[in-house]
């Protein structure tokens, strides 16, 4: 069984000052946690593009990989503003995020540019965090359809240029973004099992689900059973929230090995 996946991205919370205090802290866990030196658990976080590299060079000796909150769907060129995928696996980063709820509402992000985003990413030998998710509160099952027409989107391009790679799908209700409490542990279950039918057994590109939507230290011993991490955002802000959330990972696993 692959371990927990266990990340956070910084979103704009941060100074770089801060940004490097968080990092050493985290990076401090990922040195001593039993869920993480007894292969249980791996982190890894998104700061902001200017603190990629020091996040790198004070996080990835001790195992916590770096990852971008987005890229460009180019390599190179005359596009200018953009960070590319090219340059991100240069600096040493191996995932990146896309299509999160919050670029295709304030920046406009289509499916067709989350389709070349993600491709851009796989191309560059990235793993794509594919941020997917429901508008609306609903029923699962509406949820889940709507959510596999957005993985099926997303990968398309990747999938007839014949692109291969691990792609992490977050499922982040976008209601459940911000909000004071996740998503219910029976809703974010029920969808994420039927995710992970859906996308693990990919032979090109397969899938593993995490869950992101105000998730934080408590949720994980109720969701375990059917998601391979959690996407934290606000409730990782305190670096003692990743260590409990990691007691979280080691407790359940002592409980139902996975
Ligand atoms: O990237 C993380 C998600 O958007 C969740 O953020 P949040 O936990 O602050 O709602």
């Amino acid at each position: 069984m692959a371990p927990v996946l266990v990340g956070s991205s910084l979103k704009t919370y941060f100074s770089h000052a801060r940004t490097r205090t968080w990092v050493e802290a985290v990076a401090g866990t990922a040195r001593t946690h039993p869920a993480i030196t007894g292969g249980l658990a791996e982190l890894f976080v998104m700061p902001q593009f200017p603190s990629i590299p020091a996040a790198l060079e004070l996080g990835l000796p001790s195992g916590l990989r770096v990852g971008a909150q987005d890229l460009g769907t180019e390599d190179e060129g005359a596009f200018t503003g953009e960070v590319s995928g090219r340059v991100l696996a240069e600096l040493g980063c191996t995932l990146v995020e896309v299509g999160h709820a919050e670029r295709r509402a304030m920046f406009g992000e289509t499916e067709e540019v989350v389709a070349a985003k993600t491709t851009a990413a796989l191309r560059n030998g990235l793993t794509p965090v594919l941020c997917v998710g429901e508008p609306q509160r609903g029923r699962p099952a509406e949820a889940v359809a709507e959510v596999l027409g957005q993985i099926d989107s997303a990968l398309a391009p990747a999938r007839e240029q014949g692109l291969e790679g691990p792609v992490v799908v977050a499922y982040e209700p976008v209601w459940a973004i911000g909000a004071p409490e996740p998503a219910g542990a029976d809703h974010i279950r029920s969808v994420a099992a039927a995710l992970r039918r859906s996308v693990a057994p990919d032979p090109m590109l397969p899938g593993r689900v995490i869950y992101g939507g105000s998730a934080g230290p408590g949720l994980w011993p109720t969701i375990a059973d059917s998601v391979d991490g959690m996407f934290l955002g606000r409730f990782a802000h305190d670096p003692a929230a990743v260590a409990r959330i990691l007691d979280e990972v080691l407790d359940v696993a002592d409980r139902e090995p996975r």
